[in-house]
């Protein structure tokens, strides 16, 4: 396949579960009609599988190879100076987060998170960066490194503005006004996170105990959307309405954009959150002798509403309809560090 010529379609069909390749330049500047209909594919996507695929998008390829390679040099560095960086507080939610601590999961319940992560680690490593310059939330940037902290400010930065620009394609899809999140997103109240899954033995997933190990265990993000940027390992897999794991196999230069617990609440569940999880890749031609997985790297920013917002049922969702609003008014910060509190 040639990877320029083919920027819409579908991603992904499998199992009911369709995954939509949307090119966005043609919502960023395309004719009145372009924008409509786009807007409407994206919306559409998030309401039927939770995900789409962003082709020609505003972030320059460059740029996030730049980053790739940022992220490899940092898990690069001796484990006693990234230990110095780790993350400190879930209100912050900043810092280097080493394998285990995080146990991605739907159960709130502290004990239980405990439980699991005992039995099925993560096989990751994660560094979590925050909106810089916040009030007590200092960002845990690696010393005497100023073009890492560059690379990532302008990359967080960039990122933002995406997360503008395709909440401006929901609220046309939603028939509001373009605009309308706008003051729901124009704080940035984000969090970059570089993941490196390392190189692994493939014995580590043949568990005897016939526990599924993963890299990353099943779950969904809690905030409005997030952006991924993986490499080209694979592995990463989405649930389909037919109950399955299908592989959401990497497409250059595309982002892989799903939504989040937070908009699914605030769609009164018009959009899905859809669970997703990391595991081994796919087998490819060549590698069947290896004993080793490959490591991954990828790049998720979490995409949040202002953190000062109050997240009530968007307009348009839930008037006339059988439930009316399912859900009570929200603090979107208040929600988000009770999730995160449940998870480290
Ligand atoms: O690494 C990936 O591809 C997915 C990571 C992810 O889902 C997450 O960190 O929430
Ligand atoms: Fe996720």
């Amino acid at each position: 396949m040639n990877k320029s010529t083919v920027s819409t379609g579908t991603a992904v069909e499998k199992d009911n579960l369709f995954i939509p390749l949307i090119d966005f330049s043609l919502f960023l500047s395309g004719s009145p009609s372009e924008r409509r209909s786009t807007a409407t594919s994206i919306l559409h996507g998030f309401q039927r599988a939770g995900f789409i695929y962003l082709s020609n998008h505003s972030i320059a390829p460059s740029t996030v190879s730049r980053v790739f390679s940022s992220s490899a040099s940092f898990f690069a560095l001796p484990q006693p100076k990234k230990d110095a960086l780790a993350w400190y507080s879930p209100a912050a939610n900043r810092g280097y987060v080493a394998h285990g601590r995080e146990k991605v999961t739907q159960l709130a319940d502290k004990g239980d998170v405990e439980a699991l992560r005992a039995a099925v680690p993560d096989l990751k490593e994660s560094m979590e960066i925050g909106k810089e310059g916040e009030e007590g939330k200092p960002n845990m940037w690696p010393k005497e490194d100023e073009a890492f902290k560059e690379t990532m400010i302008g990359f967080f930065e960039e990122c933002k503005e995406l997360h503008v620009n395709v909440m401006r394609a929901v609220a046309v899809g939603l028939g509001l006004e373009e605009d309308w999140f706008d003051g729901f997103t124009d704080g940035g109240d984000n969090t970059l996170r570089l993941l490196h899954y390392p190189e692994v033995k493939k014995s580590v997933f043949r568990r005897e105990d016939g526990v599924e190990q993963v890299r990353a265990g099943e779950h969904t993000d809690y905030g409005s959307i997030t952006l991924l940027f993986q490499d080209s390992r694979g592995g990463l897999q989405v649930l389909s309405p037919n109950n399955t794991f299908i592989d959401a196999t990497p497409i250059p230069d595309t982002i892989v954009v799903n939504a989040g617990d937070l908009l699914a609440r605030w769609s009164n569940d018009t959009i899905k959150s859809t669970t997703h999880r990391v595991v081994e890749p796919p087998p490819t031609p060549g590698s069947e002798n290896s004993d080793v997985y490959p490591a991954r790297y990828s790049i998720a920013y979490f995409c949040n509403p202002n953190f000062d917002k109050w997240i009530d049922a968007i307009p348009g969702t839930w008037e006339g309809t059988s439930t009316g609003k399912k859900y009570e008014r929200v603090n979107s910060g208040e929600y988000l560090e009770r999730r995160l509190a449940a998870t480290y």
